[in-house]
């Protein structure tokens, strides 16, 4: 908690929603701050995709449509942005030419922010940056507990011979040492493989798997208790691919899955999760030029204001 009060966002009833720049949620950033419990940074890079192309616009649009979230949030009982100092560390400049020297860049970026303490929601950019930002957050704290929302496993090996791409963080990750294997869920998964040996493999890492289907069966509820008793106390990190949600709630992205999650279903299990120990979480896959009426931002724009309140409530418990 800050010694002041936090600065807020734009004052939406004297300056309209839709002027002004675009920082999340129409939060300061980061330079008009002295320090910051929350950063939201934009990590516009999509080298590592292995279908359509276009998530390296997503952190823009995310900012746009994050324009008309509220500062309180009823479910959570939170006000973010007034119990802690939340801002907007703008976008963190990628060679998108070089998917190495990009990872070792955005580690040590990530590195950096978080020195003195600060939480990091990071809004991607396709989801190859999950390795460095995982890194960043066990050199902190140790080996993570994941919880990974995602059409997909992204523990594949490799794509032509290629080990970072958005389709193989996880595998990287695991390989590392830098997640805890005893809690390591993959929760929305569902499609088509290209064998039963991607699900041998995965498992063997240590993931568990709530698919989109166990999702709807069991509900939210049931979903929730399972997913906290895996995690515990342990620091727990949250990467969300927005294609864990069904294309009808989330068009705009590079890889679609049909019979995905709703927004309402990946919100109810985001709020169930209260209690943990989060210390890091990143938004990625949204692809705007795929978009139509924002429905992807929107949702993607929620999510992070979602992520942003758990961090707070963490921060001021
Ligand atoms: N969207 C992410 N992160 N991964 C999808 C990889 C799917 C594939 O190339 O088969
Ligand atoms: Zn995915
Ligand atoms: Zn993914």
């Amino acid at each position: 908690m800050p010694e002041q009060n936090p600065i807020g966002p734009v004052d939406s009833s004297r300056v309209p929603r839709f002027a002004g720049f675009a920082t999340f949620a129409r939060l300061p950033r980061i330079d008009q701050v002295e320090r910051a419990d929350v950063a939201v940074v934009g990590v516009p890079f999509d080298a590592g995709v292995s279908y359509r192309p276009g998530a390296r616009f997503g952190p823009s649009a995310l900012r746009e449509a994050s324009r008309l979230l509220r500062p309180y949030h009823p479910e959570l009982d939170v006000s973010p942005f007034a119990e802690t100092q939340v801002v907007d560390a703008g976008d963190i400049a990628l060679n998108p030419f070089n998917i190495g020297e990009a990872i070792e860049t955005l580690q040590s970026e990530a590195e950096a922010l978080t020195a003195d303490g600060t939480r990091l929601v990071t809004v991607g950019g396709d989801h190859t940056i999950a390795l460095p930002l995982l890194r960043a957050a066990a050199k902190k704290h140790g080996p993570v507990a994941l919880l990974h929302f995602d059409a997909h496993l992204d523990t594949w090996d490799t794509y032509f011979g290629e080990p970072y791409t958005h389709g193989t963080p996880f595998r990287r990750a695991s390989e590392e040492g830098i997640l805890d294997t005893e809690a390591l869920s993959h929760v929305g998964t569902r499609g088509p493989l290209y064998g039963k040996r991607d699900l041998e493999e995965d498992r063997r890492l240590g993931f568990g798997i709530v698919t989109s289907g166990d999702v709807m069966r069991r509900g939210v509820a049931e979903t929730v208790d399972a997913l906290r008793q895996r995690i515990g106390g342990r620091p727990l990190y949250i990467s969300v691919d927005i294609d864990v949600l069904d294309p009808a709630h989330a068009p705009g992205t590079g890889t679609p899955e049909a019979g995905g999650m709703t927004s309402r279903e990946l919100l109810e299990i985001l709020r169930g999760l209260r209690d943990c120990n989060l210390v890091g979480a990143d938004v990625v896959e949204l692809a705007p030029a795929y978009d139509h009426a924002e429905i992807t931002a929107i949702a993607a724009s929620h999510v992070a204001y979602d992520l942003v309140s758990l961090l707070s409530l963490g921060k001021s418990a």
